[in-house]
């Protein structure tokens, strides 16, 4: 997926081709204002409190508390941006607005834009320390309890519209029982195959610290004994033998090292059944000189700042699996996820 600049007529069409726009004004002056603009409104409330119906500049302002001058700026930009229509004095949600950015939807961004606004924003200023020592935030080791939760929600956002196409396209085994679910979170991927799979049951590894924060998220998905979490760290704990028909390693891989994942195939294999399959859920690093690809190459700068990581090419992930002694397997990449992919190995 691309985000490009679409001239509106024929003057700013020649002078787009002509070279005379200044395109880096755009991306330094005007997208850092609108990502910020969009994190704050869902912030202040601003999506919420026009989910019953349209409301004019003054009953936002008095019942959200804020400036009017400030939100009437922020509700112009937010028109233009396509959260709001405006028509008679009254601002209401476009479609668009309605399905991601209220808390309730089952495919709302919210919880992404709470921690991208409270946690994520801060780190961007270290981009440039990043840039000079290879050294990114290591955000797993830093965060307070309540970022943790902010944490855990945003991934339950982030993973709203792909857990169900995983569930309904993950190449697995009809008969698996057992699988393990490496740095599974709120557990939506496993919920989504147990609900496939009526034989399954899933064990969630992953943090203390997440677990703490996610244990509810995961109760959410009503799946009982059958969806587990299990506290531990990936890169210390033994997966044990033959144990696991699915493995299951989904965001967790572009917080690695390339040795730290290939250490985690090889633990991976060991713990897989014969006709097991391991499937890594990544954004996919464009290999250089490819294509140019917009979400594969900001998530691969944006993991690097965050975890010292990165994203990872098929072949590099395919290469930790086959290192393994694994068989390559599929390919799967998402209709309703541009960018990402499962990379799956089969023993
Ligand atoms: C980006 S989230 C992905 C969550 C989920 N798998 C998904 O795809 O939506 C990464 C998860 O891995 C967990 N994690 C990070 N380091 C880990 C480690 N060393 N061992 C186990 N889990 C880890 C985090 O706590 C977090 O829940």
């Amino acid at each position: 997926m691309q985000l490009t600049i679409s001239p509106e007529n024929p003057l700013e069409w020649f002078a787009l081709r002509a070279n005379l726009v200044a395109v880096p004004i755009l991306h330094v002056q005007i997208m850092p204002v609108l990502a910020k603009a969009v994190l704050e409104a869902a912030d202040k409330g601003v999506f919420e409190a026009t989910k019953n119906g349209p409301q004019s500049l003054d009953s936002l302002t008095a019942e959200l508390r804020l400036n009017k001058k400030a939100l009437g700026e922020l509700l112009g930009l937010l028109t233009a941006l396509g959260y709001f229509t405006y028509k008679d004095g009254l601002f209401s949600l476009t479609s668009m607005a309605r399905r991601f950015t209220l808390k309730d939807d089952p495919r709302s961004v919210y919880g992404m834009m709470i921690f991208n606004n409270r946690v994520v924003w801060d780190w961007m200023s270290q981009l440039g320390t990043y840039l000079e020592t290879g050294e990114g935030v290591h955000y797993h080791d830093k965060l307070t309890p309540e970022q943790w939760r902010y944490y855990q929600e945003a991934m339950v956002a982030a993973s709203n519209t792909e857990a169900p196409e995983f569930g309904r396209r993950a190449p697995v085994p009809k008969q698996a029982r057992t699988m393990l679910d490496i740095g599974g979170s709120h557990g939506q991927h496993s919920a989504a195959l147990c609900r496939r799979l009526s034989g399954l049951s899933s064990v969630i590894l992953d943090l203390p610290e997440a677990i703490d924060q996610a244990a509810p998220l995961l109760a959410r998905q009503n799946m009982g004994d059958r969806v587990r979490h299990q506290p531990g760290n990936a890169l210390t704990d033994d997966f044990g033998d033959a144990q696991y028909d699915i493995v299951l390693l989904s965001s967790l891989a572009h917080h690695f090292t390339p040795e730290q994942n290939q250490q985690v195939a090889d633990k991976v294999a060991r713990a897989l059944r014969p006709g097991g399959v391991f499937i890594v859920n990544e954004f996919i690093r464009p290999e250089t000189g490819a294509r140019p690809e917009l979400l594969g190459s900001s998530t691969d700068l944006f993991y690097g700042l965050s975890s010292t990581a990165g994203n990872y090419s098929i072949d590099e992930i395919s290469e930790w699996q086959q290192r393994a002694g694994l068989k390559p397997h599929k390919v799967v990449r998402y209709r309703t996820v541009p960018g990402r992919a499962m990379v799956v190995a089969k023993k």
